[in-house]
């Protein structure tokens, strides 16, 4: 399903965070966002999973208006991981990826019982209250999906499987480290079976390892995928087309090496890049210092 993020301003307390962002991502595609802190790169995917309406312009998924649908409606279409989640969740993992299903699940919506009233708890009521579970001791590993269909579960345990975090099914969602936290989420975003994937930073909290096994995860999902991305190795490794945001505006969009030009490197993040290529593979990697400030202010820019 095709992304298109049409004229895009956002306010907040009278602000303008961001400004006229147009951008598409192609069925399919691998779509990066890259820019200094502060840019605007959470502002703009805010918009897109909806924690954000726009003052301006449109989010369309497949045509149709993200900010229009029903809220069941837009979550079977997009899921999202957002830079950091505020839910601090007193669940197991199992549960927490059993959340995933909430979309697809038959009966009440949001304010009903079942998983949906559990899951919106989670997001708030429980926070503090100290309830949290070691490894082993929080149930059956299907956890609150005793209740659900056995094609639920196997979406749900492939889901764990694939973000290599099987192992974690019974332990406490708090108990987690990190990285595992960020794995788990994904998995979530799995299992809710979208057409469109939005991740804020996705690498965060990673090792390399894991780094790579999600970035790899992602691009062979074979859905259209916008992230934000920190690492250029790896949003040129793993995107079809990046766009590069600063100071709230598009400042280019291409192929990833057409993209990174040491110029742009230089203007936009202030960095000297050199490129080199991998002694097996070949592909072009970028090495980075640090320009001289003095240097880069007087190039009338911003790190
Ligand atoms: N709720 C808010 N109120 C006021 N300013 C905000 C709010 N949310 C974001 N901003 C500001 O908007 C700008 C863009 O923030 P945003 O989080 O989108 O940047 P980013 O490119 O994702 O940064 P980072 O790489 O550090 O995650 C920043 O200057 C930030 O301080």
């Amino acid at each position: 399903m095709r992304v298109d993020i049409n004229d895009l301003s956002v306010e907040i307390a009278g602000n303008r965070l961001v400004h006229d962002i147009t951008l598409a991502a192609e069925e399919g595609q691998v779509v990066g966002l890259v820019g200094p802190n502060g840019s605007g790169k959470s502002t703009v995917l805010r918009c897109a999973y909806r924690a954000l309406r726009p003052a301006a312009g449109t989010v369309l998924l497949g045509g149709e208006d993200l900010h229009a649908m029903a809220a069941r409606a837009g979550a079977r279409r997009l899921a999202a991981l957002p830079q950091e989640s505020s839910a601090e969740f007193d669940f197991t993992v199992a549960e927490v990826v059993a959340m995933g299903r909430l979309p697809h699940q038959r009966g009440p919506g949001p304010g009903g019982g079942g998983l949906w009233g559990k899951a919106l708890r989670g997001a708030g009521g429980s926070r503090g209250s100290g309830r949290s579970r070691g490894a082993g001791s929080g149930g059956t590993g299907s956890g609150s999906l005793g209740h659900a269909s056995l094609d639920a579960r196997r979406i749900c345990a492939d889901a764990l499987a694939r973000v290599g975090a099987a192992h974690l099914a019974n332990q406490g969602f708090l108990t987690l480290s990190g990285g595992e936290r960020q794995r788990v989420l994904i998995a979530r975003a799995l299992a809710q079976q979208p057409r469109v994937l939005v991740l804020d930073e996705p690498t965060n909290h990673l090792d390399i390892a894991h780094q790579l096994d999600v970035l790899a995860l992602v691009r062979d999902a074979g859905l259209t995928v916008l992230a934000a991305l920190h690492d250029l190795n790896l949003a040129a490794g793993h995107c079809d087309v990046l766009y590069v945001i600063a100071r709230g505006r598009i400042v280019a969009s291409g192929a990833p090496h057409d993209v990174l030009t040491p110029q742009l490197l230089a203007d936009v993040f202030g960095v000297r890049a050199h490129r080199v290529r991998h002694p097996e593979t070949g592909a072009v990697h970028l090495l980075f210092d640090r320009l001289d400030r003095h240097d880069h202010q007087e190039r009338g820019t911003q790190p």
